[in-house]
């Protein structure tokens, strides 16, 4: 069995409202990002070689694929219609065979990374796919707030399904508009990319690989009724939000907030409860004004006023960071708009909505002062599309010894230049499932 290579790429996102309440059943909205992840797969010349290259977290290991125990993993995967089924939480028993293949990767973030690929790899594909080397590039910050480890996760899942032949090819073009009520390989994506977000952060709601997988903006509600599938509802008419991102740099971990709000959650239930309640109300009311057949200067208004509200209640769960605030302070004193923080917090990013008033230079004096502080800036769009790939045959065979290169797609220095290489020259060539 031969393989060629191909390349996945998934969306980051922003979460407009209900980060934290997400974890808990509330429902949070939330938009696809152009900046984006990116994974390359090519054959290995051994193939029994199956290497990880994890550039952007100097990660790179390589694992000898007759040391992966199939047929005791197998054991615990059950199947319908010849494809692996999802399971609740990651299964322990998998987990320990697989800590055996991982005895020699010792630091904690590199073993996170590297159990996500081989939990989704001992899932998904199977001992006659030959060994491939797996490169993945990110044009997204890591670690802040937008999603990085859950459009890994979607790459690796997509990858994978499509090399144990669980995914039917993606054919869809970027402006093809397809509204399928149903689509079956995305959901595989999806329910698996979940499994790896598990892996990267134990309790995920499931809204950043939901966002990654079918890209668009959602609100999104995770079940608390174990097996009972989460609720996406598709935003079409998302309106056109002004919206600048800014990044303190601050490294935190989703996981370590997460476990820092259910802390709070144990030792305060009915104060938290409230928090979360909410937050929750706080959603269904920019739902409500965002599905408006009419969206003016008193829609804007209300959005603003409830990014307001959901900072606080955040700030209230312990979640901010005192480079989050100084963020909020100096775009409140400029009156840009509505500042919040985006994602886990403790650092990483916040989002302003910005004032249709607000004149161009007040706009850019605020941006000064946030890059004078050490942070940066994004000017980047919402909604756009979810995971795709790109094939050989998609691409004109002059270009394809460059686009497929390893060696070329880890000289990429940086976003412009992965952006340039894969987006702005080919975006054209990528299919969408
Ligand atoms: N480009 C990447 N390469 C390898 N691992 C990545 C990459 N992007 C994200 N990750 C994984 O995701 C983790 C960050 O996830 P998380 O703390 O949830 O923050 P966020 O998802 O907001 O960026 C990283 O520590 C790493 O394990
Ligand atoms: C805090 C949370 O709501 C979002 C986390 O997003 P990020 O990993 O910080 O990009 C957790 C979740 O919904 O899984
Ligand atoms: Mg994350």
């Amino acid at each position: 069995m031969s393989v060629s290579p191909f390349l996945v790429s998934a969306p980051g996102k922003v979460i407009i409202y209900g980060e934290h309440s997400a974890v808990y059943g509330k429902p949070a909205i939330a938009a696809a990002l152009s900046l984006r992840a990116y994974l390359l797969v090519t054959p290995c010349e051994d193939v029994n070689d199956i290497r990880l290259d994890f550039p952007d977290i100097g990660l790179s290991h390589s694992w000898n694929k007759e040391n992966i125990p199939w047929e005791d993993i197998r054991k615990f995967v059950t199947f319908k219609d010849e494809k692996p089924v999802v399971t609740e939480e990651l299964v322990p028993e998998i987990v320990d065979l697989l800590s055996t293949v991982l005895a020699d990767v010792e630091s904690k973030l590199h073993y996170t990374a590297c159990l996500c690929f081989l939990y989704l790899y001992a899932n998904l594909s199977n001992k006659d796919v030959p060994g491939m080397r797996f490169i993945v590039k990110s044009t997204l910050p890591i670690g802040a707030g937008l999603g990085s480890s859950a459009c890994t996760a979607v790459c690796l899942a997509s990858a994978l399904a499509r090399l144990g032949k669980h995914v039917s090819a993606a054919c869809h073009t970027s402006t093809e508009k397809v509204y399928k009520k149903e689509n079956s390989d995305l959901d595989f994506i999806d329910s698996w990319s979940l499994m790896g977000e598990k892996c990267f952060h134990g309790n995920p709601s499931g809204i950043d690989n939901a966002v990654a997988t079918y890209g668009g903006a959602v609100m999104f509600q995770r079940t608390t009724i174990p097996s009972k599938p989460s609720v996406r509802t598709t935003m079409r008419n998302f309106p056109p939000i002004k919206l600048i991102l800014i990044n303190t740099k601050v490294p935190r971990s989703t996981a370590a907030l997460v476990g820092n709000v259910a802390q709070v959650n144990r030792t305060y239930p009915k104060c938290a409860g409230s928090i979360l309640d909410a937050m929750e109300h706080l959603v269904f009311e920019a739902y409500q004004i965002m599905i408006r057949p009419s969206f003016g200067k008193e829609e804007k208004d209300q959005l603003r006023e409830l990014v307001n509200i959901n900072h606080g209640l955040l700030v209230a769960l312990g979640v901010s960071h005192p480079a989050l605030e100084k963020i909020k302070i100096i775009g409140d004193t400029h009156g840009i708009g509505s500042t919040k923080l985006t994602g886990a917090g403790g650092g990483g990013c916040a989002i302003s909505l910005v004032h249709d008033d607000v004149e161009e230079e007040v706009i850019q004096k605020a941006i000064k002062e946030f890059e004078n502080e050490g942070y940066e800036t994004f000017e980047t769009s919402l909604g756009g599309k979810g995971v795709g790939s790109l094939s050989l045959e998609d691409v004109d065979k002059d270009k394809r010894d460059t686009v497929f290169s390893a060696e070329v797609f880890s000289s990429y220095k940086d976003r412009d230049e992965v952006e340039k290489a894969l987006k702005s020259d080919i975006y054209e060539s990528w299919r969408f499932w």
